[in-house]
């Protein structure tokens, strides 16, 4: 099963929207796709269960059927750094809880597992413990999306040479307009990421009011 892990330049950067693009790719390419989020701050409570839109986004667009748990093991109501909620539920977030989760998904016949982060690259989950350690121990591809404001150079290259410090592959990037004026000299911006991240994106998403019910497959690109 490959896995891809979705990051982003920070929260907001787009990577839920990049995440169901991509998982649209996939399926579009004949790909059996099961889906990630495994830590989730900003959930409500529906049919008696925390659940999280980022979840149910990626839920929508995969062609495997899972279990919410299984998709988004930790849940967390306030929308604040995941840690932080988690020591305040007392919760510790546990890597083996989540590697055990992934090798479920292997065992129901998924080709492809989409995960997505939450935040930026180096996320804590606890006093010691950061996202990049999960993605690395699942050997997962990073995809950086790369949200299009000002400040996103910076961002992005301090994401990929982390990436890559964690012993990462950084597989693709993806950038995305996450607002409805693009940001000042888009053209000139997306230019100097390709320059800086030294490949062009798999995808450009532009601004796309009402994304959830689209497919936006057609915009993404081969990646390896
Ligand atoms: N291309 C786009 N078209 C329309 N709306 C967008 C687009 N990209 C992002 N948005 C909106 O911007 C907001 C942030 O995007 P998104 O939720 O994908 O960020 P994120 O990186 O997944 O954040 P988080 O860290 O909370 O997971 C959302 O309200 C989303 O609907
Ligand atoms: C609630 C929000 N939308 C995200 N899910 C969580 C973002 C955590 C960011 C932590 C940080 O780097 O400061
Ligand atoms: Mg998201």
């Amino acid at each position: 099963m490959d896995i891809y892990f979705i990051t982003g330049t920070d929260t907001d950067a787009g990577k839920t929207v990049a995440a169901c693009g991509f998982v649209q790719y996939l399926v579009n390419s004949g790909r059996k796709v099961a889906v990630m989020k495994p830590v989730a701050s900003g959930c409500e409570m529906l049919d008696g269960q925390l659940k999280n839109s980022d979840a149910l986004a990626l839920m929508k667009v995969a062609n495997i059927k899972q279990p919410y748990q299984q998709v988004n093991p930790y849940t967390f109501e306030p929308a604040i750094a995941p840690h932080i909620a988690a020591a305040e539920k007392a919760v510790e977030i546990n890597i083996n809880r989540l590697q055990k989760t992934v090798d479920e998904i292997r065992q129901i016949g998924a080709d492809v597992l989409v995960i997505e982060g939450a935040g930026g690259w180096q996320l804590p989950l606890s006093n010691t413990f950061f996202m990049p350690e999960l993605v690395e121990q699942l050997s997962a591809k990073v995809i950086l999306t790369v949200g299009l404001k000002l400040g996103c150079l910076n961002h992005a290259l301090l994401s990929a040479q982390s990436i890559q410090a964690s012993g990462c592959e950084l597989a693709g990037w993806i950038a995305v307009q996450t607002d409805e004026t693009p940001m000042p000299r888009q053209k000139e911006n997306l230019e100097t990421l390709i320059s800086i991240l030294k490949s062009e994106p798999i995808a450009t998403l532009p601004y796309m009011p009402g994304w959830q019910s689209q497919n936006f497959a057609g915009k993404f690109s081969l990646v390896h």
